[in-house]
């Protein structure tokens, strides 16, 4: 499946927060979203995911509108993680990631064989098993994010996005995540993530779209769109750059100091 924004604009609270977007999510890639606090990265996620009309331009899931195809379509299309984690839904881990499901399930029905088989993969995926039983509201921060990311997992749909998957996680399980998200890309999916770390955004993504107040100023390989210069003009740091393991890293590194 294609998704394909053109154009895209919004406003919230009288403010222009998002203007002329234009970004195709490509199956089997992750696509990282980067920017400042503020910038828009949040917004543009939930208008990719139809939870927010646009107030111009427009968006096509497989040449689809957002009202053509229907939200239940839409549900089963696009995986969707929201950013924070304090849910205090009365619910165990297990059950909270069999929403996931709701999407796939015809209603008054029961969970399927197929239904069981994607939330037990989801809990191992995100190291969720071992608190399955627990209700949320008794998990750490970390734990919880887990467990939410499991939900959006077990929806098994073509696309997911995901705000911020890392905040309050160790890094091991920052890691892992990231692996996780990369090998959900390798077997098809459209993954798309916020990240605040640009040493794993770097490092893992494919692809990265840097958004600056409200607009999309660079698109492309992790190290042509973080370079110096947009360092400096958009994060206003500098970076420290090398390689470890084969692999790209970039590291921040102090305040951007034009003197
Ligand atoms: N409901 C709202 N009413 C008014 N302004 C809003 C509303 N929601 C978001 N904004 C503003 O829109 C801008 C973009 O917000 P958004 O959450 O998309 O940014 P972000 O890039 O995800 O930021 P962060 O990295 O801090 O999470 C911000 O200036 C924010 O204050």
């Amino acid at each position: 499946m294609t998704v394909e924004a053109r154009a895209l604009a919004v406003s919230l609270g009288g403010k222009p927060v998002l203007q002329e977007v234009d970004l195709a999510l490509r199956p089997g890639e992750l696509l990282g979203l980067v920017g400042p606090n503020g910038a828009g990265k949040t917004t543009l996620l939930r208008l990719l995911a139809g939870l927010l009309p646009p107030a111009s331009g427009s968006l096509r899931y497989d040449g689809e509108s957002p009202r053509a195809l229907g939200r239940q379509a839409l549900a089963r299309r696009i995986a969707y993680l929201a950013q924070g984690g304090d849910t205090a839904w009365p619910l165990s881990a297990e059950a909270v990631v069999g929403l996931g499901r709701l999407p796939h399930r015809r209603p008054f029905a029961g969970p399927s064989r197929a239904d069981q088989a994607a939330i037990d993969h989801a809990l191992e995926a995100c190291d969720a098993a071992p608190f399955r039983d627990r209700p949320l509201g008794t998990l750490s921060g970390g734990e919880r994010r887990r467990v939410l990311l499991a939900r959006a997992l077990a929806v098994e749909a073509p696309y997911l996005l995901a705000d911020e998957p890392l905040a309050g996680l160790d890094p091991l399980h920052q890691i892992e995540v990231m692996e996780l998200l990369r090998r959900t890309a390798r077997r098809g999916a459209g993954v798309v993530v916020v990240l605040h770390d640009l040493t794993l955004a770097a490092r893992f993504c494919d692809r990265l779209a840097l958004i600056d107040r409200g607009r999309l100023v660079a698109e492309g390989a992790p190290a042509e769109v973080l370079d110096d210069e947009r360092l400096a003009a958009v994060f206003g740091v500098t970076a420290f750059r090398g390689r470890h393991d084969g692999e790209p890293l970039l590291l921040p590194w102090r305040a951007y100091s034009s003197g």
